[in-house]
């Protein structure tokens, strides 16, 4: 085997469990979870460390790491030179700038002058200066959204996902400053052979993401209406269409993007479509 890609991943958090299901549906199998640092592939040229989230995009600058995957807020935030390679679409969430409730609130003008408590200065510094707003950023590394009722500041700025903490804690969402999500990020200058396994790994996720949103469809329909229905599902190139035992009838199978399928399946139906199955796909290579 090749010599390993390197792939840092959070520890324990957030990312954790969503980034090991994105290696296991591509097939790629390690030890995860057992308190181990480091894990090895049994099938893929690739070595996996567990580390802390802020400390992934420094490991991967200086070429401790090859790869990791970080939220994108932490990659921008560290403000280290990596490459982002693919976004994930995992661990969505919005990085807010929130008031206590009772507070009256117009514009980012009213932040002119105010204390603001955050773990993202950098991100939260470029948003104020972007805005000619002048506030006084108080870096905090947790539990932020305590701040205003300890009189440490009177905003926050803070990851924000169904907002539920910021309502236990008597606050509203004023601004959004950033939207982020988990990305894959990259040395910026990998050798030729961590190379060629990026691609393969990225090969393997491109067709997981794919079959994802997709599905595969099998209907029965009379034949006369094959034309119309071949329109509402026209599959990777053309469906599927084979005659039943019943004389005059077809079987259709197709691929069809989850959301065109609910638009579509009124029209489907009416066309003259019978026995919908909906089957989920595991890879879908174009
Ligand atoms: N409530 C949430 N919903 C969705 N995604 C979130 C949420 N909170 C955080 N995230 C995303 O997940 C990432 C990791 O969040 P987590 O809370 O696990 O970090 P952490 O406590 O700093 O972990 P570590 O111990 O590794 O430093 C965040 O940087 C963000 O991108
Ligand atoms: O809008 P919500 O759905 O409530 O999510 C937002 C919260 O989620 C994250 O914290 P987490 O629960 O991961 O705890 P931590 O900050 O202690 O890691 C984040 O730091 C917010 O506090
Ligand atoms: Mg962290």
């Amino acid at each position: 085997m090749a010599s390993p890609i390197r792939i840092a991943l959070q520890k324990s958090g957030r990312l954790s469990e969503d980034s090991y299901q994105l290696f296991k549906a591509c097939g790629i199998r390690f030890d995860y979870g057992t308190g181990k640092l480091k894990s090895v592939s049994s099938n893929f040229a690739a070595e996996f460390l567990f580390l802390r989230d802020d400390d992934i995009p420094g490991y991967v600058e200086d070429g401790v790491a090859d790869l990791g995957i970080v939220g994108e807020n932490v990659a921008v935030e560290t403000g280290r030179h990596v490459t982002t390679v693919h976004r994930l679409g995992f661990s969505k969430c919005r990085l807010s700038i929130a008031i206590p409730r009772g507070e009256a609130y117009t514009d980012i003008r009213d932040l002119d002058g105010k204390n603001i408590a955050t773990s993202y200065p950098r991100l939260l510094g470029t948003y104020l200066a972007e805005q000619g707003v002048s506030a006084a950023i108080h870096e905090i590394s947790g539990s932020v959204e305590i701040a205003p009722s300890i009189g440490l500041a009177e905003a926050v700025c803070d990851i924000v996902s169904s907002g539920s903490t910021l309502l236990s804690n008597g606050l509203k969402e004023v601004e959004t400053i950033f939207r982020s999500e988990a990305i894959m990020i990259a040395h910026p200058a990998l050798p030729a052979e961590k190379q060629t396994l990026l691609d393969q790994l990225l090969f393997r996720i491109n067709a997981v993401q794919a079959a994802k949103n997709n599905k595969y469809i099998v209907l029965n329909a009379p034949n006369h209406a094959i034309p119309s229905i071949a329109k509402l599902l026209p599959g990777m190139k053309a469906p599927t269409v084979t005659p039943l035992a019943t004389e005059g009838w077809s079987s259709v199978h197709s691929v069809i993007n989850e959301n065109a399928f609910w638009e579509n399946i009124e029209a489907i139906r009416a066309a003259g479509a019978e026995g919908i199955l909906v089957v989920p796909i595991e890879k879908m290579i174009n």
